[in-house]
């Protein structure tokens, strides 16, 4: 017997970053929007914890303890007081350190699929404890939608989202989290950084599904740091908006960037014109909001 758990990838259509707090980690007023690229954990009893991962970036996710699947899977266990006995093998089809929470996704999915396997059946709200313990994106990914998410993005408050289109331009290589905030620091040292708030603006367009509304008010605060780590990303977003996207942005830290489109139709010129620009590796088309991590039927 095994369980599939299918899980989305998130865009952050405003990522508003306060200072750094003592503990190293920065508040966020971080409004997710869960997107349809999935990944797939499937989880089947074995003698011992092992990973597997198969997708086009296959070689660059770790499948030792450090992967946050298998983390998961240990931190489940340990709680139920059972040996993490179970192989997980993880279909990748987000973008991997691309600042759409990848292995974030893949940690929630394992949870959720070892609940089942095991039939623990945990509530619901000890699984989002177990989430923030494993990162600050993985809550958002089990719950999926959209949601404010505030502390270090953790706690999260369902919001109401209409259906948007989008387009996302992967890049070369990956962009390390802590390296963006870091850099976020260093480019407002010497500022006042005020309190994050969601503005309330954009929490209204998101509600009325309308595109140009939503594109006036996206707001990355991460995008100068990943701009000034990787400032190539510049001409991709330029690329998209020359297409015809209605905006673009940096997706969370990046170095992954989205492009919000008005329709099927436009997000697919507005993704040839990505390709043929030579400014990203690989283009994908999605939409969004998306359902979290959802056992699939076996
Ligand atoms: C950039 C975002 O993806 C936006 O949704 C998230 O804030 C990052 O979430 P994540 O990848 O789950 O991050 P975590 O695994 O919790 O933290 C990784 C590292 O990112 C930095 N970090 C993360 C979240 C946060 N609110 N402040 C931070 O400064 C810290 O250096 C931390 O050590
Ligand atoms: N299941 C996993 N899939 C991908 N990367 C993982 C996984 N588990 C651990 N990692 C490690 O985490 C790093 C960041 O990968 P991830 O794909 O989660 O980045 P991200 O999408 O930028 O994250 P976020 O948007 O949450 O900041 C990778 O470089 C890899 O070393």
């Amino acid at each position: 017997m095994s369980v599939t758990v299918r899980v989305p990838a998130k865009v952050n259509v405003q990522l508003a970053v306060g200072a750094a707090r003592p503990d190293g980690f920065h508040a966020l007023a971080n409004v997710f929007l869960a997107v349809s690229l999935f990944d797939e954990v499937t989880a089947t009893p074995a003698a011992t914890l092992t990973v597997t991962c198969e997708g086009p970036d296959a070689d660059r996710v770790p499948l030792d303890r450090t992967n946050l699947a298998a983390r998961a899977a240990e931190l489940l266990a340990e709680r139920a007081g059972i040996e993490p006995a179970v192989h997980l093998h993880i279909a990748k089809s987000i973008p991997v350190a691309g600042g759409m929470a990848g292995g974030s996704a893949d940690g929630a999915a394992a949870l959720l699929a070892c609940d089942a396997l095991w039939g623990l059946n945990t509530p619901r709200a000890e699984l989002l404890d177990i989430c923030a313990v494993l990162g600050s994106d993985v809550p958002f990914s089990l719950v999926g939608g959209a949601a404010l998410g505030t502390g270090r993005g953790e706690l999260l408050t369902p919001v109401e989202a209409g259906a948007f289109h989008w387009v996302f331009a992967v890049a070369d290589g990956g962009l390390s989290t802590p390296a963006v905030f870091h850099e976020f620091d260093r480019l407002t040292a010497g500022t006042a950084v005020p309190e994050p708030e969601a503005s309330p603006a954009l929490l209204a367009a998101l509600a009325s599904g309308d595109p140009d509304a939503l594109a006036a008010t996206l707001a990355n605060d991460l995008q100068p740091a990943a701009l000034s780590l990787r400032p190539a990303l510049a001409d991709t977003l330029a690329a998209g908006t020359g297409a015809g996207a209605l905006a673009a942005l940096v997706s969370g830290s990046g170095p992954t960037t989205a492009f919000l489109v008005r329709d099927e139709e436009a997000a697919a010129k507005v993704a040839a014109a990505l390709e043929a620009s030579g400014t990203c590796r690989a283009t994908r088309v999605a939409s969004g909001p998306a359902p979290g991590a959802t056992v699939l039927p076996a």
